[in-house]
């Protein structure tokens, strides 16, 4: 029996439309969402991102910012931008994107930004906060994971066991902490994984966050397991495709994401949702 699709663009659409109602909402009371985006450098595929987020705050009714800057920016520059935006009161959420050219120390970019602004969720204070079950804006890629899973009914994973691949900043610990807050019972594996099916085999959810083509296969995961695949890679014809065998997995799975049309169009959902979610904290702290 072939896996149910969790299909990204549609729960986008659901999410999106929520989100403009509250933008509309809190645009009555007189404070408009604003959300500045910094690209730096001409990598294509950045350059979409961008514009697909900037389209997606023009959809839902939110002011947005789009600065582009030549590769050649300097670190100094960028952070100058980064406090310009951090004290601009139109602005409630700020992104990078990335990656950024060489010269540049992510790290320290994502440090200048405002924790009340950080709506990627990768500001070291937000992810303290993921990690101790305070307020803060969660990363969005393992946010979106979060919502489909509670899309199909899994929102509280109380008895489950959760087997993340990947160990990333920005999604496999994140993911992995936010599981964990859902009760989950969550094992991380990586490249030092000694029997990585061994694990996903016994996992009831499997997220696959790696960055390579058929890092979880059908014999890989027991049957009616559901299977989230975070991974964005080109196969041999140039095809998008993601970490998971998606045709063999989803004769085995209970349910599965897509790529593209999975996690990818959720990212940017719950960009939307954190940028919402800052302006709101704003208005809720002028009263
Ligand atoms: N500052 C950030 N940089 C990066 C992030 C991020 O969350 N914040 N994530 C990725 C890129 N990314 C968003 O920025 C992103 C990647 C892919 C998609 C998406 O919708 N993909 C589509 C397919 C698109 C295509 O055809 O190429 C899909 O999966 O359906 C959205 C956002 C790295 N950088």
């Amino acid at each position: 029996m072939s896996a149910q699709l969790i299909d990204g663009n549609a729960l986008s659409k659901q999410l999106r439309a929520e989100v403009a109602q509250r933008a509309a909402a809190l645009t009555a009371r007189g404070l408009k969402p604003g959300l500045a985006v910094i690209l730096v450098g001409d990598n294509p595929a950045s350059a979409v991102y961008v514009r697909n987020k900037v389209k997606a705050c023009e959809d839902v009714g939110f002011h947005s910012v789009l600065e582009k800057y030549e590769a050649t920016l300097s670190e100094a520059d960028l952070l100058a931008r980064i406090d310009a935006l951090n004290n601009d009161p139109a602005i409630h959420g700020i992104l990078v994107q990335l990656p950024l050219p060489k010269h540049i120390d992510d790290h320290k970019v994502i440090e200048a930004i405002s924790p009340l602004k950080d709506v990627d969720g990768f500001h070291v204070a937000s992810a303290g906060a993921l990690m101790v079950g305070e307020v803060g804006f969660k990363a969005c890629t393992p946010y979106g994971c979060m919502k489909m899973l509670e899309s199909i009914g899994l929102k509280d994973l109380r008895g489950k066991h959760a087997v993340v691949i990947g160990r990333s900043n920005i999604v496999g610990k994140p993911m992995a902490m936010m599981l964990l807050a859902a009760n989950a019972t969550v094992t991380i594996t990586h490249s030092g994984t000694a029997d990585l099916a061994a694990m996903t085999r016994q996992a009831d959810i499997v997220v696959a966050a790696v960055g390579k083509r058929n890092v979880l296969t059908a014999d890989m995961i027991k049957p009616g397991a559901v299977v989230i695949d975070v991974g964005m890679n080109r196969n041999d014809e140039g095809k998008l495709c993601g970490d998971v065998d998606f045709d063999g997995c989803r004769e085995v799975a209970s349910h599965i994401t897509p790529v593209p049309g999975g996690v990818g169009p959720m990212t940017i959902t719950m960009l939307l949702v954190n940028t919402m979610e800052a302006a709101e904290r704003v208005a809720a702290a002028a009263v």
